[in-house]
């Protein structure tokens, strides 16, 4: 394993008297390629804010081993609106080179970062900022810090708005730097399989809190107790899950795909085999399976009603298809409840 490029230790953030970043351990190492998700507000854009350097965390440590540049010479930010100069295109993706002095191969450096972006150079250099479609402002934009050649990359949400095409040519010049330059590249997203071909793992962002490397699954309330230290939480569908050690009514738990086996559902076999200890069986439909991180894994989406599941099967042990009902036992032992104190 790589030299660790970032530790997070024992961070937290905090707006007002409000923490919306809680992160106890995190490492990140040179070249890998990490994903950021979570739902509106989990704290991805102030995480990656931290790591470029823009705020300091309210508490904690955050180290960067930093290679003898300024570390904001190595790192680069590309936000969710990005920000052009009220100059052309050249104007943009050449800033950074002349604000280090770099002004060797100036015209040449910035043709090949458009190249990159997939964006033709003749067509595009003397384009002016305002005569660009917001997908090629995004890519101009995301050009302006490859031309740097960054040893970390910091992207918040590049797909957003843009069409798949451009989403496309992201994620092949953000692999091209990783593979050219060994670029660190964290990068948060709300387009998950988009996030699962790119990166080496993803951590999942909840209340400021980072669940685990790796996509999972977030099961929500509400709970209704049913017996000692049993609770039950009822589906859309009407099959319910239930589950010991639910810490609360409200709580919420936290299980990596790991936790959850498909199997197939066998001949006369139908509704809900919820045993209500340690396995939950539930029924649902697979709805599409995904390449996982670069070992020989795949993620199957499975709908359960309204709740979507995910979970980690190897092709060699088991084989379903998009559209197959199946069955998924979820392994109680395996959630881990959310501290939301
Ligand atoms: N400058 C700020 N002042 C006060 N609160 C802030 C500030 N920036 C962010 N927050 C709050 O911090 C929390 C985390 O916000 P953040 O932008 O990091 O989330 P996010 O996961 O990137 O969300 P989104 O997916 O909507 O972009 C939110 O509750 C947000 O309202």
């Amino acid at each position: 394993m790589e030299k660790p490029i970032y530790r997070l230790e024992g961070i937290r953030h905090r707006y007002g008297n409000r923490t919306v970043l809680r992160i106890d351990v995190l490492e990140i190492h040179k070249g890998e390629i990490i994903g950021l998700v979570g739902p509106n507000g989990s704290g991805k854009s102030t995480l990656l804010r931290l790591l470029a350097f823009i705020e300091n965390p309210s508490a904690g440590r955050l180290l960067y081993f930093s290679e003898g540049r300024k570390p904001h010479f190595e790192v680069t930010l590309l936000t969710q609106e990005p920000y052009l100069l009220k100059r052309d295109v050249f104007g943009n993706v050449g800033y950074g080179l002349r604000v280090r002095g770099e002004r060797a191969n100036l015209q040449r450096r910035v043709e090949e970062a458009l190249e990159w972006v997939g964006l033709d150079p003749a067509a595009f250099i003397r384009r002016k900022w305002y005569e660009l479609s917001g997908g090629e402002a995004q890519r101009v934009a995301l050009a302006a810090r490859l031309v740097l050649r960054p040893r970390v990359l910091l992207l918040d949400e590049p797909t957003a708005n843009v069409d798949a095409e451009s989403a496309r040519r992201i994620q092949e010049a953000a692999i091209k730097a990783q593979e050219r330059w060994g670029t660190t590249i964290v990068v948060s997203s709300h387009d998950w399989w988009w996030l699962l071909n790119l990166c080496d793992r993803v951590v999942h962002l909840f209340e400021g809190q980072a669940l685990g490397s790796g996509v999972g699954n977030l099961i929500f309330g509400p709970w209704k107790k049913i017996g000692d230290n049993l609770w039950k939480r009822t589906l859309s569908n009407g099959q319910a899950i239930i589950c010991p050690n639910v810490p609360g009514e409200n709580a919420i738990g936290w299980i990596e795909p790991e936790g959850i086996r498909i199997g197939l559902i066998e001949n006369g076999k139908k509704g809900d085999a919820n045993s209500g200890t340690r396995v939950i069986e539930l029924q649902g439909r697979v709805a599409n399976l995904a390449a996982y991180g670069k070992k020989n894994h795949l993620v199957a989406t499975v709908w359960v009603g309204e709740e979507r599941f995910l979970s980690l099967i190897n092709p060699e042990d088991t084989v379903v298809v998009p559209g197959q009902e199946v069955c998924i036992s979820i392994d109680a032992g395996r959630i881990r409840w959310l501290d939301r104190n």
